[in-house]
């Protein structure tokens, strides 16, 4: 048995995935993480004092964007650590990583898993199946394992006094794909909503964009982040994509959660279904969101607001 090699280019994550490797280690796959850092020497000693040894790689003209050139130069480093499993994280550029991976060495792979469980003598992946309607519990039968984790599904490896140690790899020969132009930071409303502790969720039910405002000033008295489903921002591109709930979204677990104008489908339920109290206002009282919600406001969104903040201001 050897190790379980953990990669992503954001440190955050990379430190949630030492906690999956751990509890996929624990139920038996793999006997020690390690953690692969690619052209990030800051990441690879900011890992190493989670405890675990790091193999911080030095891939010339290997850009975080070139997902092939990632995928050549971390295969190339499973065979030479003799991984049994790679984790990932099951971002948009870490579920296209796994791919690629797992077609290069053919490895079975599953991504957005949120947890693990023994599954007789096997390693028990959960995740969502049947479009979030339910929850599976599925294994990888290869001997090589590609798992993408959600982001969240783990906290973040706390520091430890005993660090791990840093090793240099060098890969050369590996051929880029992509050139690297420009990078810019994300627009300045970009935010984290996974981690809010109030949200004021956007549905297609708040008809006029000229109502946005309201909702803004009505989760600024909350002190609220603002979600939305996805129609919201794929549509009609009112909000940006990072807000929104969901399947294809973020699952989000707020302490209260003002939901407006949603239908409920499951792709957006899932999302939102382990948030502590759910508020959800419909003109439509049979709307499958009101069956989740513990307090259900059967109005017009158009009414539903100024009434709203009148009584919060
Ligand atoms: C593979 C796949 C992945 C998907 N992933 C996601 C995902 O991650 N997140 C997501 O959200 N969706 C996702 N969807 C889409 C999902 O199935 C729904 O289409 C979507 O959630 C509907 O958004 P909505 O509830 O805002 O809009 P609608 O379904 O149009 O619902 C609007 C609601 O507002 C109410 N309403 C209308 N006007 C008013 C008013 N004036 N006042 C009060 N109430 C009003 C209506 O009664 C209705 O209940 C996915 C779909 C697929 C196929």
């Amino acid at each position: 048995m050897a190790g379980t090699l953990v990669y992503s280019q954001k440190t955050e994550l990379a430190l949630e995935l030492i906690e999956a490797a751990r509890a996929l280690c624990r139920a038996g796959l793999g006997n020690e993480v390690k953690a692969i850092s690619i052209n990030n020497r800051a990441q690879a000693e900011e890992l190493a004092s989670r405890g675990v040894n790091v193999w911080s790689i030095k891939g010339e003209g290997v850009a975080i964007a070139d997902t092939a050139a990632l995928a050549s130069v971390i295969a190339q480093v499973a065979k030479e650590l003799e991984g049994d499993a790679i984790v990932l994280s099951s971002d948009r550029r870490g579920k296209e990583l796994a791919g690629r991976l797992a077609a290069k060495l053919d490895a079975g792979c599953l991504t957005d898993v949120k947890a693990v469980e023994t599954a007789g003598q096997e390693v028990g992946l959960v995740r969502n199946a049947l479009g979030g309607a339910t929850v599976a519990v599925q294994t990888i039968t290869s001997s090589l394992k590609v798992v993408a984790f959600a982001p969240g599904a783990f906290p973040c490896a706390e520091k430890v006094s005993d660090s791990g140690i840093v090793n240099e790899l060098e890969i050369t020969g590996t051929k880029a794909t992509v050139r690297m132009i420009e990078t810019r930071p994300k627009d300045a409303e970009s935010t984290d909503i996974r981690k809010a502790k109030t949200l004021v969720v956007v549905g297609q039910g708040v008809e006029d964009k000229e109502d946005l405002p309201l909702v803004e000033e009505l989760a600024s008295v909350l002190g609220a982040e603002i979600g939305c489903s996805k129609p919201v921002a794929t549509d009609k591109k009112w909000l940006s994509e990072d807000r929104v709930i969901g399947l294809s979204g973020k699952t989000c677990q707020p302490e209260l959660a003002l939901i407006l104008g949603v239908s409920g489908q499951v792709q957006f339920t899932v999302g939102i279904r382990e948030a502590k109290v759910i508020v959800s206002v419909n003109k439509d009282e049979n709307a499958y969101m009101n069956q989740m919600a513990d307090y259900v406001l059967v109005t017009d969104i158009k009414k539903a607001l100024p009434e709203f903040l009148q009584a919060l201001r």
